[in-house]
């Protein structure tokens, strides 16, 4: 008898290979299947293993470690307080979210810029730990992120049945991607304390690249589910807070885990859902982790594209030739960052917001 249990959600798995390589046949494929995990996850595994040999980031994990098992002061002497209080170290718990700290470490790097001025938010300059080859390997890391950035922003495009022209144009939006690299260090949170080693968060821009170590059960990713329960509101809520489960997003070789900023959802004016997610680490291992975020240029103006709103248009009654309704305003992404950073650090809470 057929069972009538739902399976186990488990978030989609596409190759970047043939948008990269191949005829266009296999291009659209690669377009049509992001196109359905934005819609139904925003959340998704790109197997990049044509683009990088699994043995790159695993290097880059094993520097991470050098530098997160150097002693305290070692380690401040790249604090994120010598610089623009953005770009640099972050203690422990240093980095807070809605309002609990989290339990990790990190570094933090953003797109370098051509003069910079520590006193400016996010306009000084990274802070390299002084670990033999780190800077090198990680700056190959960051070029290649940057290239399938761009790649992956294409096919989206075509998913979403943008024109060539079209394209152009959003194209000149993230050229000079304002990207940022976090290297994060997570030790495991104490089996009877609550906490979270990352809150439950949506990423701000475009794209995040995210290579983990292979711990399991950490990263954990919201996927709503309208019909939870019988009580349950018409639009998926239950007393205002949305219904869902979190499942994992264990690490699957030769992939990283890509989901899409909340400068998507503007673009696609709430076609694609930026996504929760959230890390809970409870193991007894040191957990390393490497999103890359290929954000839009820092001055670019994201507004509802017209692809997305014929696309959320398609039905419609016959003599309706009304304009689909934005229901997102045009945002300077520099602007988002600035106040989203601002509200991250237990030592500047909103520490942006009086500059
Ligand atoms: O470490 C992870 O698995 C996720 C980190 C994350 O979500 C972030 O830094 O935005
Ligand atoms: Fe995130």
């Amino acid at each position: 008898m057929a069972s009538s249990a739902k399976p186990i959600a488990s978030l989609p798995v596409i190759n970047i290979t043939p948008w990269i390589e191949s005829d266009q046949k296999g291009r659209l494929s690669t377009a049509a299947a992001l196109h359905a995990a934005c819609l139904d996850y925003g959340f998704f595994y790109l197997d990049i293993s044509s683009v990088a040999d699994p043995s790159e980031p695993k290097e880059l994990a094993r520097l991470a470690r050098e530098f997160f098992a150097l002693p305290q002061d070692q380690k401040d002497a790249i604090s994120l307080a010598h610089q623009d209080r953005a770009r640099g170290y972050q203690r422990l718990k240093e980095n807070i979210t809605n309002g609990l700290a989290d339990n990790h470490e990190a570094i933090d790097f953003y797109r370098p810029v051509e003069t910079p001025d520590k006193s400016r938010p996010l306009w000084g300059e990274n802070q390299w730990p002084d670990v033999p080859n780190f800077r090198v390997k990680y700056e190959a890391w960051i070029a290649k992120m940057k290239r399938l950035g761009m790649a992956v922003m294409e096919a989206m495009a075509t998913g979403l049945g943008m024109t060539s022209d079209e394209w152009e144009i959003l194209r000149a939006q993230v050229d000079d991607s304002f990207w940022v690299m976090r290297i994060i260090g997570y030790p495991p949170l104490p089996n009877d304390q609550a906490g979270f080693s990352c809150g439950a968060h949506k990423d701000y821009g475009c794209l995040t690249f995210l290579w983990a170590d292979p711990t399991k059960s950490a990263l954990q990713v919201f996927l709503p589910q309208p019909d939870a329960t019988s009580s349950s509101n018409s639009d998926g809520t239950q007393n205002g807070i949305e219904q869902g489960i979190w499942i994992n997003a264990d690490p699957i070789p030769g992939c990283v885990v890509c989901n899409i900023g909340e400068m998507w959802e503007i673009w696609t004016n709430g076609l694609y859902k930026s996504t929760l997610h959230r890390v809970i680490h409870r193991g007894s291992n040191y957990r390393v982790s490497i999103p890359f975020f290929f954000e839009p240029n820092f001055d670019a103006m994201i507004t509802p594209l017209s692809a997305a709103l014929r696309l959320q248009n398609g039905v419609r009654k016959p003599g309706d030739d009304s304009e689909p309704t934005k229901k997102y305003t045009p945002t300077r992404y520099g602007d988002f960052l600035m106040k989203k950073v601002g509200g991250n650090f237990a030592t500047g809470k909103g520490r942006y917001a009086d500059d």
